[in-house]
């Protein structure tokens, strides 16, 4: 189940494009199969950040079993909003979890 959940201001222009890129770079991130990466994007909605709404974003990652290296991770994340999408470094936060097998469901039931 890793997950990529951004918020973000800004339209995405080609979602198909980035949700792509998004899938691929958590398969790449955690190790694991594409098939269970999950990615969903709000786009365009009304948000803040130090009080202004310029462009802005706000990512949750998840991943069963946490992630390797988290500065490294985030590095990656933080490029792909700059690249795709113009979202400054300095304008997202990333939040990072790593919620235990018992708490997290899946295809009917939870995964420990
Ligand atoms: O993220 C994970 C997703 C799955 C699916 C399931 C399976 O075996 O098909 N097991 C998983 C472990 C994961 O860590």
């Amino acid at each position: 189940m890793p997950s990529f959940m951004l918020t973000t201001n800004v339209a995405v222009a080609d979602s198909a494009k980035f949700n792509a890129k998004a899938s691929k770079l958590m398969a790449q991130i955690t190790g694991k199969p594409e098939k269970f990466v999950c990615v969903s994007v709000r786009a365009d909605t009304p948000m803040s950040f130090g009080g202004s709404a310029d462009p802005c974003g706000y990512v949750v990652l998840v991943n069963l079993g946490g992630f390797k290296d988290n500065k490294a991770i985030c590095g990656h994340v933080f490029t792909l909003l700059e690249r795709e999408l113009g979202l400054a470094k300095d304008r997202v936060y990333v939040e990072i979890n790593a919620p235990n097998g018992a708490d997290y469901g899946w295809n009917g039931s939870t995964f420990a």
